[in-house]
């Protein structure tokens, strides 16, 4: 069974000795329910601290690995060591000794120095308010011209704006847009039964210039948190500014040709939100993903280069389609090119072998189906299923 994505969790990531270099900088801070916030050292000030993280108390730091507590005073950046995870506490906290925490020690939760909390959805959105606040403050862009929409032929393929105005046209002129009226080259279907598709999307330069743009983001030591329960490197670009710009793609390029490929969730806006990222591969640090599906409706995956080998992505049946289990496609990544796929399409990251691999993911979702659902049965059923993604996901699977 595949575990079930989502896009927050509480698992740890440890850096590596290899990964020195470019975390030399960080430090990760992690609050009381578990939310984590890479941030540069030289940013960690008590104020930042406490705006990021939500505190209304007097804050301070506790290694958790050493259980040394730092104080959050005008020198706190230069007691912390890069690439420790501090908790976030509050002054009114409780920090149990080892005695204490060994006499509950039965499951690994105890291990946690501090009471764990339940999370609160509100705080995760006030916390991602705060990261964007301090990323709109004081990050200075590398390429700022890509976080806008204002000219798609600098990001998009000239086929890919060729296939999404043909759909365009049908639409407006009232004829049901037709998969066989797309231009000859550019879709693929890699399998009918578990519509899989590929085409041609960004352009090389767009691809290239991205992620230069998100190593310098890294660099700049803004905050960053993990793409979501499973990877453990790389970046959610909705929390880092390009929510406007991908919310355009999604609404005037993504959905129409969606509505096409998957007329399922036509329903209210179609797929009408998302949660997009990068995902970010490297042989010292994460070089695959384990089988799982996506907590969305339908992926977008699009290969930002750079130069690597291996790491393709496998296909594995649909998980609600026992009769599609028995598929096994290897899907090999080329540069520029999206796969699209149903969220509940099951699918791994094959290891690299070599080089650094980076792939702009969207799950894109629909309202209707997440929010407002009909009877009493299917929203049972919903319930069944999150739960389901909860107990396979690591930690906690939140959705909205
Ligand atoms: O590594 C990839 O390209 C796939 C990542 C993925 O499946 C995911 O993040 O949901
Ligand atoms: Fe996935």
């Amino acid at each position: 069974m595949p575990e079930a994505l989502g896009d927050t969790c509480a698992a740890t990531a440890t850096a590596t000795a290899e990964s020195v270099d470019r975390k030399a900088a960080r430090v990760t801070l992690r609050s009381m329910e578990g939310l984590d916030v890479s941030l540069g050292i030289h940013w960690v000030t008590r104020e930042r601290v406490e705006r990021l993280f939500v505190m209304q108390q007097h804050a301070t730091l506790l290694n958790t690995e050493t259980l040394e507590i730092v104080p959050l005073d005008e020198n706190a950046p230069a007691k912390l060591k890069a690439r420790q995870c501090y908790m976030v506490v509050a002054e009114a906290d409780t920090i149990l000794t080892d005695e204490e925490r060994n006499a509950s020690d039965n499951d690994e939760e105890d291990s946690k120095p501090v009471e764990r909390r339940a999370i609160d959805p509100a705080k995760i959105n006030t916390m991602q308010i705060e990261k964007l606040a301090m990323i709109t403050e004081l990050y200075k862009p590398l390429h700022s011209e890509l976080y806008d929409l204002n000219d798609p032929a600098s990001m998009l393929e000239p086929v890919f704006l060729e296939a999404v105005e043909s759909i365009q046209a049908q639409t407006e002129s009232g004829v049901a847009a037709e998969i066989s009226s797309l231009p000859a080259s550019f879709l693929t279907c890699l399998s009918e039964a578990t519509r899989l598709y590929q085409f041609a999307m960004l352009r090389r330069e767009w691809c290239l210039k991205l992620v230069e743009e998100l190593q310098h983001f890294e660099k700049s030591g803004m905050p960053l948190a993990r793409p979501n329960s499973m990877n453990n490197y790389g970046t959610i670009l909705n929390d880092i500014g390009f929510l406007p710009m991908l919310n355009e793609l999604l609404a005037y390029h993504l959905n129409p040709l969606c509505k096409l490929l998957y007329p399922a969730w036509d329903e209210g806006g179609g797929l009408d939100h998302h949660h997009t990222f990068v995902v970010q591969y490297r042989m010292a640090e994460d070089r695959e993903l384990k089988f799982h599906f996506d907590d969305a409706e339908v992926t977008l995956n699009v290969c930002l280069g750079t130069e690597f080998t291996g790491g393709a992505l496998y296909f594995g049946g649909l998980f609600d389609a026992p009769e599609t289990h028995d598929e096994s496609l290897a899907v090999q990544h080329q540069l520029g090119r999206a796969t699209l796929h149903l969220g509940k399409h099951r699918h791994a990251a094959k290891p690299i072998t070599s080089g650094e691999r980076y792939n702009m993911i969207m799950w894109m979702r629909n309202f209707c189906k997440r929010y407002h659902t009909h009877s009493e049965a299917e929203r049972d059923e919903d319930q069944h299923h999150h739960g389901h993604s909860h107990e396979h996901g690591h930690g906690h699977g939140h959705s909205h």
